[in-house]
């Protein structure tokens, strides 16, 4: 993979003297589904907006398939699409008009079969002659993503695509981003859904206070920083963790009916066996066990808190 958006060492610090952004970087690869994650105010949309060229960055800089944002803003602004987080549409317009006008803003030639199947790929075609004030909230979400991909960016922004959109919707939103991932284009979400991440993303980038505090591929990271549990119900409630049990640093559930164990996933030896072992030479007898792995909300929450310590 190749790198389509290189961010350098960004500030950005808004007229009135916040800064918003304090050296940024990030380097998104061509064709991958990249989540921002970050508390309110993190810098998020401030990083969007300087990508997109919406706003300027005081220093640092910002290239998009080698291209300097500043140097040429029109060509890279052409190879980008930007679903906004608020919904600004033209009430009285009808879907397949609105969308053939943000084509026409860059001067791309008329494909309405492209349109079509845009509109298609969106669920969005049976509503093309329909007046955008007559659809749904998460249809004009949808309207503004096929605005979006109207002049066939390489490179898609969703600022909280699914913000207030119930939970069916929001599923089909997610596999129509894995669609457009199919189709070669590269997406940098962000979302204050963590499992909207969780879902569809490929790499995890956290800001926070206008700092990028990571950035890594999913799947490593919550194999690296998740922790699992083992939770053991026990028949008859104890009022105390045994002595022996003591090294394993267990916690006793308010009503002494049950012990949980927590565990690094990566550690050459978890101990279980030996909990286990020690838990039968104690006496106590075991109703139920049950194990879960830490969410990458779980993960999420204890590195900004980390951070903010
Ligand atoms: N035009 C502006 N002028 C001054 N400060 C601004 C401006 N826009 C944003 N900020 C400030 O910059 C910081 C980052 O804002 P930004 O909108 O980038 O955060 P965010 O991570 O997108 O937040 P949210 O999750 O709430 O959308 C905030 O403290 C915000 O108040």
């Amino acid at each position: 993979m190749s790198t389509i958006v290189s961010v350098q060492n960004v500030r950005k610090t808004y007229d009135g003297g916040f800064e918003a952004l304090k050296g940024a970087s990030l380097d998104i690869q061509e064709g991958e589904i990249i989540a921002l994650l970050g508390p309110n105010g993190a810098g998020k949309t401030t990083l969007i907006s300087t990508i997109c060229g919406i706003s300027s960055l005081t220093s640092g800089r910002i290239t998009v398939a080698g291209m300097d944002i500043g140097l040429c803003y029109r060509k890279v602004r052409a190879m980008i699409g930007l679903v906004p987080q608020e919904i600004a549409l033209e009430p009285f317009e009808t879907v397949i008009n609105s969308v053939r006008f943000s084509r026409g803003l860059f001067g791309k030639a008329k494909n309405e079969a492209y349109l079509d199947e845009i509109l298609k790929t969106l669920s969005l075609f049976d509503k093309k002659d329909s007046k955008v004030i007559a659809l749904s909230g998460g249809m004009k979400r949808r309207v503004l993503i096929a605005k979006a991909l109207a002049h066939e960016p390489k490179v898609l922004f969703l600022d909280e695509p699914t913000a207030g959109v119930d939970v069916e919707l929001r599923k089909d939103m997610w596999n129509t981003v894995a669609k457009l991932k199919g189709q070669g284009v590269t997406i940098i979400l962000t979302t204050h859904y963590i499992e909207e991440a969780e879902a569809i993303a490929d790499r995890i980038a956290v800001i926070n206070g206008g700092e990028i505090l990571l950035v890594e591929d999913k799947a490593a990271l919550m194999a690296r920083m998740g922790k699992k549990q083992i939770r053991i119900e026990l028949l008859e409630p104890v009022q105390a963790i045994p002595i022996k049990l003591a090294p394993y640093g267990l916690e006793l559930a308010p009503d002494g009916g049950g012990l949980t164990y927590t565990y690094d996933v990566n550690a050459e030896r978890t101990g279980i066996t030996g909990l286990l072992n020690d838990l039968q030479a104690t006496g106590l007898q075991m109703r139920d066990v049950q194990t879960q792995q830490s969410s990458l909300e779980d993960i999420f929450v204890d590195l900004v808190q980390e951070d903010g310590a």
